[in-house]
């Protein structure tokens, strides 16, 4: 048994896998980490193997604790990957991102490949059907962007992630919601008909804690899955065990 851990910037989430199958799913803040891997430990008795990919601010101290009990594995840029990095500055490229463009590579061989992260920060990463990975882009995610214009702003308020009543915003909070929402779906709609532009073929991955409210929003024909950075962590690992 594996238990995946990938640490965001918002939240941590974690996974219990028994060979390629998802057993269970948990989500919870940082603080609670120590609680919660007791707790999943506890009930999974057959638990062998810890892997983690952080992007997060977690100290790998944190996790040290299980390795007299565990197999403790930290993915990083030194790790043995599927694909080719063409990215220019390899080494700054976040594990999380390195980890999907992996998920992407061994779980739909030989196509091209866009997997649209929609966590913190919205990450686009390209894998093309050679298994060579291009990069892509950074944007602010969705809570992201209803901070910024509550932080750096004097009047706008801090609102909760809505769906926009009115397109053409007839007040502050549905203006907001509209160029927030909206905003988001036209730019990952753009994004994707500017990759169609160069690659007559690709498919698409979207993942991350807005999955589910950004799918019903988009037209394309997308794989929405909001476990596949734990599915991708899983399915490194095993590769890992068979290529080191
Ligand atoms: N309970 C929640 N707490 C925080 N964000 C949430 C929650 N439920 C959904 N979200 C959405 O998830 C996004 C963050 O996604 P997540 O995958 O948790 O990020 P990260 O992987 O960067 O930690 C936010 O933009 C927010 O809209
Ligand atoms: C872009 C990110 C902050 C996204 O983090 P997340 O939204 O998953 O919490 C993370 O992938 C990161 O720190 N990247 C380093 C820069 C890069 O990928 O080029
Ligand atoms: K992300």
């Amino acid at each position: 048994m594996v238990l995946a851990i990938d640490v965001g910037n918002t939240r941590i989430k974690a996974a219990v896998f028994e060979e390629d199958t998802l057993l269970e799913v948990f989500v919870f803040q940082p603080e609670l980490l120590q609680k919660e891997i007791e707790k999943i430990l506890k009930k999974n008795k057959n638990m062998a193997h810890l892997v983690v990919a952080s992007v997060g601010k977690i100290d790998k101290k944190a996790f040290l604790e299980w390795e007299n009990r565990l197999i403790v594995h930290f993915f990083s840029h030194q790790d043995v990957l599927p694909f080719q990095n063409l990215y220019a500055t390899p080494t700054t490229l976040g594990v999380d991102r390195m980890v999907l463009a992996a998920g992407a590579t061994l779980l739909y061989p030989k196509k091209n490949r866009l997997i649209i992260d929609a966590g913190t920060c919205v990450t686009y990463d390209f894998v093309d059907a050679d298994d060579q990975y291009r990069g892509g882009a950074i944007s602010p995610g969705l809570r992201l962007r209803y901070e910024s214009l509550h932080n750096f702003t004097a009047k706008l308020p801090l609102l909760v992630v809505e769906k926009p009543s009115h397109f053409i915003g007839n007040s502050t909070h549905q203006s907001i919601h509209s160029g927030i929402v909206n905003g988001l779906v036209y730019e990952i709609a753009g994004f994707i008909d500017e990759y169609a532009q160069s690659f007559s073929n690709f498919i698409i991955i979207l993942t991350g804690g807005d999955t589910d409210f950004l799918a019903k929003r988009l037209k394309n024909t997308i794989f929405a899955n909001s476990n596949f950075l734990l599915e991708s962590l899983n399915q490194l690992y095993l590769y890992k065990l068979n290529n080191d």
